[in-house]
């Protein structure tokens, strides 16, 4: 039976609080399972994102509305309610009416009361001009405080005002395949070409077809500096699921000279069918884990590799909305050490005179900068050709950093 978007939503704010499942993942697993229309599926996409995007501030509201302890259940039931009203500006009767029927019989009382108290008052909540930015901005203040010294304090508020908007879905068109009718566009964005904004349902069948790809232009500096030529060998070490194979794939006009691998099995099928369905045949795919020693087979190979490493993600948190929530400053060491690791093992399957490029969708200088700098350090035999640093409320784009190395030949 199909139920209520705004009841899957607190099913989904529930689990996402007692599990380690990214939101993406579960509201898919929920919209299907519900069997959901696709207004129903907008609603519930939208309502679980606001809530998490602005998680921190919903909870102030509630704190101001409400004094006392509530029980989990209910929080998520008002953060549900709250969003509509005052984030998604949803009618004030749809909003309390709807979120006083998500609650069990006792506590339809406590509900109403603080819905009806929170449409009354709309005015003076959303006026957050007082309130210290992590909480205005939902950002946990950690990473308000690391980026405040990283980048000032004016740059970091536009950073997580744009973390909170809505990011605008972008594809790429597949220069492997014949170029599709592209739908009229009103975007004001300012893409480079071949990519165009998906205003509205994204086109399944240029997307069956692998005419297009749906991905943030920012994901092309890191290719940009690679420059992979025609009959090069090229490695994609962190490659799965393949949206920079994909643009390797097309500046080199087929994947034939292109291996991937990625250390995850599971996300290999993925990869696989990624690339097929954009018409790549790519020399190999296989699983490697490059924490540890490459295979003989691969050292001296390849005249370039991409290092796509795993990362914070601080770059993309406006479209992996959750991650500032889950994310610890510890994990950002921690990543460091895998990332280090990646390039050392990596760095002995060049050719001479090989190019590297290390990037990551991280805005944080110890993942970019500083790693690459320490990386140098140890290999005098490396010059750093070109960097390039995306921040996503300068650049108006998803955040990455890619890091062009060149060996003495
Ligand atoms: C940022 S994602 C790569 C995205 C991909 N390049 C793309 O454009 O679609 C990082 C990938 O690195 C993989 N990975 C994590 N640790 C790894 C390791 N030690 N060796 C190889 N791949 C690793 C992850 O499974 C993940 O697929």
């Amino acid at each position: 039976m199909s139920k209520s978007p705004r009841r899957a939503a607190v099913s989904i704010l529930r689990a996402w609080e007692k599990g380690h499942v990214y939101a993406d993942g579960l509201i898919e697993r929920h919209a299907s399972r519900n069997d959901l229309s696709s207004a129903d599926r907008g609603l519930l996409n939208a309502i679980v994102l606001g809530v998490l995007r602005h998680r921190r501030l919903l909870d102030h509201w509630i704190g101001k509305l409400r004094k006392g302890k509530l029980d989990h259940e209910t929080r998520d039931i008002l953060r549900v309610g709250l969003c509509q009203l005052l984030i998604l500006n949803l009618p004030d009767h749809a909003a309390v009416f709807e979120t006083v029927e998500l609650g069990k019989s006792r506590g339809r009382g406590l509900i109403n009361a603080v819905m009806r108290r929170a449409a009354s008052s709309r005015q003076k909540l959303l006026d957050t001009a007082e309130l210290p930015p992590a909480v205005a901005f939902s950002h946990p203040d950690w990473l308000y405080n690391r980026w405040k010294k990283a980048f000032g304090k004016d740059e970091v508020i536009s950073l997580m005002a744009f973390n909170n908007a809505p990011a605008p879905t972008i594809a790429c068109l597949n220069p492997l395949t014949e170029r599709p009718e592209v739908p009229e566009s009103d975007s004001e964005l300012e893409l480079p070409t071949g990519y165009f904004e998906v205003e509205g349902k994204v086109p399944a069948e240029l997307l069956a077809k692998g005419q297009i790809y749906i991905t943030d232009p920012a994901t092309r500096h890191c290719v940009d500096l690679l420059a992979p030529q025609t009959g090069e060998k090229i490695l994609d070490a962190c490659a799965a699921p393949g949206g920079k194979a994909f643009l390797i794939a097309a500046a080199q006009g087929s994947g034939k000279n292109l291996t991937c691998t990625d250390s995850n099995e599971k996300r290999l099928p993925r990869l696989e069918q990624n690339l097929d369905r954009l018409h790549i045949i790519p020399a190999g795919i296989e699983a490697h884990d490059w924490t540890k020693p490459a295979p003989e087979k691969w050292h001296g190979h390849f005249d370039a590799i991409l290092l796509d490493v795993p990362c914070s993600n601080t770059g993309v948190f406006r479209r992996r909305v959750d991650v500032r929530w889950r994310l610890q400053p510890e994990d950002i060491t921690r990543l460091t050490r895998t990332q280090t690791a990646i390039l050392e093992n990596a760095l002995p399957c060049l050719k001479p005179g090989g190019r590297l490029v290390y990037s990551t969708c991280s805005i944080e200088a110890e993942e970019n900068q500083d790693l690459v700098a320490s990386f140098l350090a140890r290999h005098p035999q490396l010059k750093l050709e070109k960097q390039h640093q995306a921040l996503p409320h300068t650049d108006g784009t998803d955040g990455a950093y890619a890091a062009l190395l060149v060996t003495n030949a």
